[in-house]
């Protein structure tokens, strides 16, 4: 596992095409304790995936140290981004074992995980072929697949029917407790959020601020009872 510190001094993207400079973040800190899993809310277009891309080394063109705790160098960091970007001439099983060591054992690992989506008869066709919640349920996979010290998710679950929503996150919670990992989950649902997250950052700006902080004390039972998720809410204010 891994907990990340993070402190944006400046993001600033610069104008471009007739759009304004946009100052998305002025020195801003997070902490994500080690082993916690943090669901990060907010309004469209704050500046949330370009946080997630930042932590990730996707976007270095910021000032100010994103820092990995928790032992043991660099973390291996999975990310699940709002487009799942799969490799259309790849394979589904070629996708999730892309980024693994080719072992028998990861791709015996990879194959587990695209049962547990429900995606097994699908290991052997091509992304295009696909559903678009399926492609997700791939990316997600992938994500899994990994091991990761760090799970970055980008509203993972936003194009599925809630029946499949609900069931991934049931996956994902039971993931995540099989194989303790730092999760930041990116999602515009308070519901998900509390359903999943034992804490939840709610995000306002711009520049990005933390508004709200909440530790979300559920039991895994209480996550699953929409009235338990709904009291917890109704008691935030
Ligand atoms: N590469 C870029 N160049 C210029 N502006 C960008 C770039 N990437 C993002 N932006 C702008 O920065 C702002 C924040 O984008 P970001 O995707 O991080 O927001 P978000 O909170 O994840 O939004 P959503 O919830 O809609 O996904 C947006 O206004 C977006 O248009």
């Amino acid at each position: 596992m891994s907990g990340v510190t993070v402190h944006i001094r400046a993001k600033t993207f610069a104008a471009q095409d007739g759009a304004p400079e946009r100052a998305l973040y002025r020195d801003f800190r997070l902490e994500i304790a080690d082993g916690s899993f943090v669901a990060v809310l907010g309004p469209s277009g704050l500046g949330k995936t370009t946080l997630l891309n930042m932590i990730a080394g996707l976007d270095r063109a910021f000032e100010g140290e994103i820092r990995f705790t928790g032992g043991g160098g660099a973390p291996r960091i999975g990310y699940a981004f709002q487009n799942p970007r799969l490799l259309p001439w790849r394979t589904v099983i070629e996708n999730v074992t892309l980024p693994l060591d080719a072992t028998p054992e990861a791709a015996a690992r990879a194959r587990a995980l695209l049962g547990d989506m429900g995606l097994a008869d699908a290991a052997d066709v091509y992304p295009e072929r696909l559903s678009v919640g399926m492609q997700r349920r791939v990316a997600l996979a992938r994500a899994f697949a990994l091991e990761p010290d760090l799970l970055l998710m980008d509203e993972p679950f936003v194009s599925l029917d809630e029946a499949n929503a609900e069931r991934l996150r049931d996956l994902l919670a039971e993931l995540v407790a099989r194989r303790p990992t730092t999760v930041l989950f990116v999602t515009h649902d308070s519901r998900e959020a509390v359903r999943l997250a034992d804490r939840v950052v709610t995000l306002a700006g711009p520049p990005v601020r933390i508004a709200e902080d909440r530790a979300v004390p559920l039991s895994p039972d209480d996550r699953r009872r929409p009235e338990a998720v709904e009291a917890f809410r109704g008691a935030g204010g």
